[in-house]
């Protein structure tokens, strides 16, 4: 190869203006292509059929056909429309029309690919679906896109070649014409491949770049590893020592769980609770699964400040019942009153918009806890508890940050404010998903089964901030568990619910104690025995 002649044609004006039409129709393709894509995502994953099935007949259509055609069809046909573009027009309008099938594939996936379980608890604390998406689902939907993302600007470069039957004066038409020209097609060729080279080079730079930081949790300031693990053996190692504390458990928070004194109105021994005043109030609620009815009229009262738990076995309805009182699930019939505002469906008997949901789970001032903690993992611990608070109630940042602070001190993770979540140990992670439920000083708190994905070393430092809550904060507390112990020792109140149904209510004690079903009287003996 003429090594002078390559250098000549690699630097030559003309390759160099089309290399720049080239860019420009890759930036149009790509930025135009995102923001219809975004539009096409949207109706797809809408509730409302029309936009999904129009958005699909699209995708379909564009998918469906050769570029080539695209081109020749905007350039050639729109002008019997009253159409008319310049053919760079045309080339970027046809680009980003064909990538947008392709960009809202990406983001429907990036989205459906969210686990589930955080935007759960971020309806929970309160975030309507605007903020939702925007705070949580998005940018972690973001950081999964970012390669396909970075593919497809590469594959826009290079559809950006087709515009040259057009006649679009971009890289490949100029080097077809000037090899024409000269015959000179080995040094030509050559140095047009090397120009495509440099820009999907500085295509894949910036995606190694956003890439790099996408990962990067917000709020996280760097910490030596070997620092992190340490305090995690630690905490583990305490705990299994039986000292209930590490470094991350405060000295209130430390020793033996200790019986907690009644509080709060106890349920009448006919298992039928006094509503009147009540913060929670259920009553008939009925949840079907298709033919399945997993709730079966489950009345329930809890007053101001008392601990209610919710015991029974597995399959028996905790979990739906305390999803229904935060209408994080559906109902087919009952109320709901927390706090004396019925929640979720209106005068109309239909179910409230989601945004309706956030702001009365707000006022009513209910928020919950999730088996699996659910934290933010593209938010450091901090910004966990505090994000919250500014997005949802709108705290001033300084305000925030110091309950954040206030909060993660109390349950022994003050050190740990700017880690991932993701390094913490599940029961420190439950803490934190713990201060972050009550950062806004809800009025009632749910817990789901808040040890049950802990391993057993774990189990304890969790109860005591639980217990620690109970006793010191007054809070108004509904929680499954099986952890029958501890429930006799925190509750008020045990209702004690199987196949759907409350079976027996009562004073904790005397539930768990000395139950007076058969079928109480069964579970309670079988977990007592797996206690031991
Ligand atoms: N989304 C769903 N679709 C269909 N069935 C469901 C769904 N969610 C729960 N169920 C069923 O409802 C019943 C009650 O489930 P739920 O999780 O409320 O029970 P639970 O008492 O909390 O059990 P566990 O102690 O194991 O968590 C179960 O039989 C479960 O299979």
């Amino acid at each position: 190869m003429d090594i002078t002649g390559f250098l000549h044609y690699l630097t030559l004006p003309y390759l160099v203006e089309g290399l720049l039409v080239t860019l420009q129709l890759t930036a149009f393709g790509f930025l135009g292509g995102m923001a219809l894509g975004a539009v096409l995502a949207a109706m797809q994953l809408t509730r409302f059929r029309t936009l999904t099935v129009i958005a699909r007949c699209y995708t379909t259509l564009y998918r469906g056909t050769p570029l080539i055609l695209q081109l020749v069809f905007t350039f050639t046909v729109l002008p019997h429309a009253g159409v008319v573009l310049t053919p760079i027009v045309a080339g970027s309008l046809a680009l980003a029309l064909n990538e947008a099938t392709f960009f809202s594939e990406i983001f429907r996936s990036g989205i459906r690919g969210v686990d589930q379980a955080q935007t759960t608890a971020g309806r929970a604390l309160g975030l309507g679906p605007g903020a939702l998406m925007r705070r949580v689902t998005a940018p972690q939907a973001f950081r999964q896109m970012v390669p396909a993302l970075g593919n497809e600007a590469v594959a826009t470069m290079k559809n950006s070649a087709l515009a040259s039957i057009i006649a679009v004066p971009e890289l490949t038409l100029r080097t077809q014409q000037l090899a024409s020209s000269t015959f000179d097609y080995f040094e030509i060729y050559v140095a047009t491949a090397v120009l495509y080279l440099l820009l999907t080079g500085a295509i894949t730079g910036v995606q190694l770049l956003v890439e790099r930081r996408s990962v990067r949790i917000a709020g996280v300031r760097s910490r030596p590893l070997a620092r992190r693990k340490r305090g995690r053996a630690e905490t583990t190692a305490a705990s299994t020592a039986g000292l209930g504390r590490g470094p991350g458990t405060p000295p209130e928070l430390a020793g033996p769980v200790e019986v907690v004194e009644m509080r709060g109105g106890a349920p009448a021994e006919d298992g039928r609770p006094e509503a009147r005043g009540a913060a929670l109030a259920l009553t008939g609620i009925v949840k079907r699964y298709g033919e399945r009815t997993v709730l079966d009229g489950v009345d329930l009262a809890a007053q101001p400040g008392e601990v209610v738990a919710l015991l029974g076995p597995s399959g028996s309805g905790k979990s739906t019942l305390l999803r229904i009182i935060d209408q994080l699930e559906t109902r087919d019939s009952g109320t709901v009153t927390v706090n004396g505002a019925e929640l979720g469906i209106g005068a109309t008997g239909r179910r409230h918009s989601e945004s309706r949901l956030a702001a009365e789970r707000v006022d009513a001032g209910v928020s919950m806890v999730f088996q699996n903690f659910a934290l933010f993992s593209h938010l450091s611990v901090a910004e966990n508890v505090a994000g919250p608070l500014r997005w949802v109630h709108g705290w001033a940042a300084d305000a925030a940050a110091a309950r954040a602070h206030e909060l993660l001190g109390r349950v022994g993770l003050g050190e740990y404010a700017d880690a991932a979540p993701a390094s913490l140990s599940g029961g420190q992670q439950q803490r934190v998903a713990i201060a972050r439920a009550i950062a806004a000083r809800p009025r009632l708190l749910l817990l789901d089964e808040p040890t049950s994905a802990l391993d057993p070393e774990l189990v304890a430092e969790v109860l005591r901030v639980i217990t620690s809550l109970a006793r010191d904060e007054g809070l108004t507390m509904v929680l499954a568990t099986h952890q029958l112990r501890f429930a006799r020792q925190v509750a008020d109140t045990a209702v004690f619910m199987a196949g759907g149904r409350v079976v027996e209510t009562g004073p904790a004690e005397r539930v768990i104690g000395d139950p007076s079903t058969p079928q109480a009287v069964t579970f309670m003996t079988a977990m007592n025995a797996a206690e031991v």
